[in-house]
């Protein structure tokens, strides 16, 4: 028998997904690794706890999982988007990973405007210059840690620093380079104006490759260390992002994913670069060939509820926390949330505005605070969804994935807050399993990454809107919408006071 593995290393911890031929997963293990939040703002990851959770993952998938390591054929990767690990001369990280949700890069947006100007930014790389992508944190630590940024030989996203340490090839895919703020997205290539305008040497860019392509072979001291062979192939993997799509099936056009990790999107599949949305939405390169697509972001999605859990119920599991919700009526009794907790990407590029709960009511208990940090999250998405409709889409039907994904009420409610039929696939991992999707394609076991798809993915369930909710959601939005106009200048005159 034959296997392929799938790693994606997500924001809270890295999830191995060991796939057979027919689509079948047949060992799944997860590691978690913690968030470094040294100041307001700052989100950090050591790299090395990425490989060392990685490889205990390994270890256990090869002790406990059905197949000898002879059987897997490929291995290939989905990782956080925008992070950026900078390597020295011997490919040794300089400093810890600055994340895609670290905001402390307001300033470098700012000078990237006035240097490059907002058209030519958007006409070169399709995107704004947000806190959260690659280009600001380099001019960051250029700046700020002169020193250490002169003894930067190249850099790396998340998971192509995992994919290094793993084969001791460098090297990173187009559907994440596409997040770097570097990349011309028309040519598929470095944009050597950018990195001439901010004196940065274009050698620090990596080699760029495809998401099927092999990117060497296991290492054979990672192969001693984890059980692996050193026989298998490596295949370089994509953006988190773009690897959920290729894991939901995201493959035509007309087709949307909803994906509720630790951030949330709304992503919708586009067969060409040249579309305008004049930088209200992301617009990258897909893991699938001769494809891309756009996606609306919300910064803290999953993270809003798993913040919430933390502080008020961190005691209980995720099941017993969100369990009496089903009792609570659309609207929360009253009460609104919004999950602006590290500020805002979609459809507010804002740093500074942080989340509120309005209406809070001496009667309103756990259940409803839960209630309204999903419907919070659920609306901040629907944003984007509207942005999407705004711009000509039809949006009839949403792939749900992520953690969010596990709740049937949530999606429930994402379909009447969506307006649109949410269909849920038999795993909700669609990262892993798109990455596990390249490995197979790369290792030649479907001609077409669609082929891969229709024998790898199975629609489990399909929710479909509740009229009468629906229309109580639509009146509810509105009022939505409005408490970012009416609390970000609150919060700018707040910003002083925090750490
Ligand atoms: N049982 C559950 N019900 C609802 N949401 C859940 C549940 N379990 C996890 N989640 C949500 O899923 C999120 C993690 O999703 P995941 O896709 O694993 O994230 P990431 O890829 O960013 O690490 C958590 O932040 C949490 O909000
Ligand atoms: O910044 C983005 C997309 O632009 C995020 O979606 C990251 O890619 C992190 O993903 P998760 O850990 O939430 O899956």
């Amino acid at each position: 028998m034959s296997y392929v593995i799938g790693i994606d290393l997500g924001t809270s911890a890295v999830k191995l997904l060991l796939f057979n031929k027919q689509g079948d997963i047949a060992y799944q293990v997860s590691k978690n690794y913690p968030l470094i939040q040294g100041k307001n703002g700052y989100s950090e990851q050591e790299p090395e706890a990425w490989v060392q959770q990685t490889f205990a993952g390994l270890r256990q998938l090869i002790q406990e999982g059905p197949c000898s390591a002879q059987e897997i054929e490929g291995i290939s990767f989905s990782g956080q988007m925008h992070g950026l690990v900078l390597l020295d001369e011997q490919n040794k990280p300089l400093r810890n990973a600055i994340l895609w949700n670290d905001t402390r890069t307001t300033e470098q947006c700012r000078q990237i405007y006035q240097a490059v100007g907002e058209e030519r930014l958007l006409r070169i790389t399709k995107n704004p210059a947000l806190e959260g992508f690659t280009l600001p944190k380099i001019l960051w630590v250029k700046e700020h840690e002169p020193e250490l940024f002169q003894q930067a030989k190249t850099f790396l996203l998340p998971k192509d620093y995992l994919r290094y340490r793993m084969t001791g090839e460098v090297a990173m895919d187009y559907s994440d380079a596409a997040g770097t703020l570097l990349l011309d997205m028309e040519k598929g290539q470095w944009s050597d104006e950018l990195c001439r305008i901010f004196e940065l040497n274009l050698a620090l860019c990596p080699l760029l490759v495809a998401s099927y392509d092999q990117t060497g072979t296991v290492m054979p001291e990672v192969a001693d260390e984890t059980g692996l062979s050193a026989q298998t192939k490596v295949f370089a993997g994509g953006a988190d992002n773009a690897c959920g799509a290729v894991g939901s099936g995201i493959l035509a056009d007309g087709q949307t994913l909803c994906s509720i990790g630790t951030s949330g999107v709304i992503l919708s599949y586009e067969a060409s670069s040249d579309k305008d949305f004049n930088g209200k939405v992301h617009y990258f390169h897909h893991a699938a060939p001769d494809a891309y697509y756009t996606m609306g972001v919300t910064l803290a999605a999953g993270y809003s509820l798993s913040w919430f859990k933390e502080v008020f119920g961190a005691e209980s599991s995720f099941e017993e926390f969100v369990k009496d919700i089903e009792t609570v009526e659309p609207g929360s009794n009253g009460l609104l949330f919004t999950p602006y907790i590290v500020g805002e990407r979609s459809p507010h590029a804002d740093a500074v505005i942080r989340g509120s709960f309005i209406g809070m009511d001496s009667s309103h208990r756990q259940k409803e605070f839960v209630h309204s940090v999903m419907e919070g999250i659920t609306f901040s998405l629907n944003d984007s969804v509207e942005i999407f409709r705004e711009n000509g889409k039809n949006i009839h039907s949403i792939v749900s994935t992520g953690g969010g994904a596990k709740n049937e009420y949530w999606l429930q409610m994402q379909a009447n807050i969506f307006n649109a039929d949410i269909v849920k696939l038999s795993s909700e991992q669609g990262p892993g399993v798109g990455a596990a999707m390249l490995a197979a394609y790369g290792c030649g076991w479907f001609a077409t990454l669609k082929d891969c798809a229709d024998q790898f993915l199975q629609v489990d369930r399909v929710y479909s809107p509740q009229e009468e909710k629906v229309q109580v959601y639509k009146e509810l939005f509105a009022i939505y919408q409005d408490v970012y106009h009416q609390t970000n200048s609150l919060n700018e005159r707040l910003k002083a006071y925090r750490k």
